[in-house]
């Protein structure tokens, strides 16, 4: 019989959308896991929604000074009207001055932003309509005012975030209630404050996982997008991406990022010899074999057929041959009549071989793989006798 905390860990687990695959489980709780194309995808959704949020409540805002100035007597209705203005044009430049970069951390500033307009809006407001005695339709109005922090927190529910993200970004909100209320004491009705608050921690907990499963589904799609279907190894396409994306990092930073490139020795024999199932099976293998030897930001590609290209962030020449060394020890996998796989691999590196294009880099690896097939095979090549790499620069 399983034991009981496994059964509850599958139920919950259950509720997820089941696209999920376990170890994928937790990036619904922090993003610090996430790969730099799930990040990438996610922050450029991020800004995209915010820029719509934003141009909607830039043209809805000032709308509702109409109603203002029907119910309100001066000078609250254009106390209002200006505070409504002022966040309108603060919509409205969030707009226009943010453009999706693929980078989180512009996505959380502009998240933050955001939120940020319609809390101190709600703050000042709700502040300047305690100092008026209000009755009637005038009170019933500003009574609306109240929802502002519903519709905010309803409105975290659009974004794919992880469950931390969703508290951080709730939490000021919730602190802004608490705030309001603070300036309201002691004429505070605490039993209505208390339903309140307690509904808005209920739609935070709906928008949480509302977020989650969104985010869950866009791993999935973004994992059925970049994988190949074969060996479960990042695609061609989504490896050119990433290697883009390393390059201009590690240029950014000043650091190494090596490549190699691996191709299969003799594979095809093995097609012709055991059918196209055994050579399948024999690349699941090697694929399987590679990972369990990686570092964790290290990622494997499928470049073609039987070539693959092993991307190594941080990582220079020295330290790349180091660890196709201890790949090759631990070994590729077997052949089907038990002679073990071997590989041809090249070499290359951004710094070491002063590079300033990731095309270039994986043009030299691929040409020292090429070395090192028609030097014997089964070995690995970092640099071509004097004068034989063409792309390195001269010192
Ligand atoms: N089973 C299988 N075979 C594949 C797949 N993709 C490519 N291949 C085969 O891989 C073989 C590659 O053959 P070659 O390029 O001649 O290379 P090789 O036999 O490994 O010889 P060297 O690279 O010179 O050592 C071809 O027979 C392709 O059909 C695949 O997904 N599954």
């Amino acid at each position: 019989m399983k034991p009981l905390a496994e059964i509850v860990w599958q139920r919950l687990t259950g509720l997820m959308p089941g696209e999920l695959k376990k170890a994928e489980l937790p990036w619904l709780a922090t993003p610090f896991q996430h790969l730099s194309l799930l990040a990438n995808r996610r922050a450029t959704m991020i800004v995209n929604r915010v820029r719509l949020f934003a141009f909607l409540f830039a043209v809805l805002t000032p709308m509702w000074i109409v109603v203002d100035f029907l119910v309100f007597a001066s000078p609250l209705w254009w106390q209002l009207a200006l505070m409504r203005v002022l966040a309108s044009a603060a919509f409205a430049s969030l707009v226009l001055f943010y453009q999706p970069r693929g980078n989180l951390l512009d996505a959380y500033r502009a998240m933050a932003l955001l939120f940020l307009i319609p809390t101190l809006f709600y703050v000042a407001s709700y502040n300047l309509m305690g100092a008026h005695e209000l009755a009637g339709l005038s009170a019933a109005v500003s009574s609306g005012y109240a929802f502002l922090p519903f519709v905010l927190l309803a409105g975290l529910a659009i974004f794919p975030l992880t469950l931390i993200e969703n508290l951080i970004l709730a939490s000021p909100i919730l602190i802004a209630q608490i705030v309001v209320a603070g300036l309201r004491w002691p004429h505070l009705d605490l039993p209505a404050f208390i339903g309140t608050f307690w509904l808005l921690v209920l739609i935070t907990g709906v928008s949480a996982l509302a977020g989650m499963s969104q985010l869950a589904f866009m791993i999935a799609l973004v994992r059925q997008a970049t994988r190949d279907p074969l060996t479960g190894v990042f695609s061609r396409s989504s490896g050119e991406e990433m290697l883009e994306l390393q390059f201009i990092l590690a240029s950014r930073s000043g650091a190494p990022l090596a490549v190699a490139f691996v191709d299969l020795d003799h594979f095809k024999s093995i097609n012709d010899h055991y059918g196209h199932e055994a050579g399948d099976k024999v690349l699941i293998a090697m694929t399987r074999n590679i990972q369990a030897c990686l570092r964790r930001g290290d990622m494997l590609t499928r470049w073609g057929g039987e070539e693959f290209l092993l991307i190594m962030p941080n990582t220079d020449l020295e330290q790349a041959v180091q660890a196709l060394a201890r790949l090759r020890e631990h070994g590729l996998g077997a052949r089907p009549e038990g002679a073990p796989v071997t590989a041809s691999i090249g070499v290359a590196e951004r710094l070491g071989d002063a590079l300033d294009d990731w095309r270039m880099l994986v043009e030299l690896a691929d040409h020292r793989m090429y070395y090192a097939k028609q030097h014997g095979r089964n070995q690995v090549c970092a640099a071509l006798p004097d004068g034989q790499d063409p792309l390195v620069k001269a010192a």
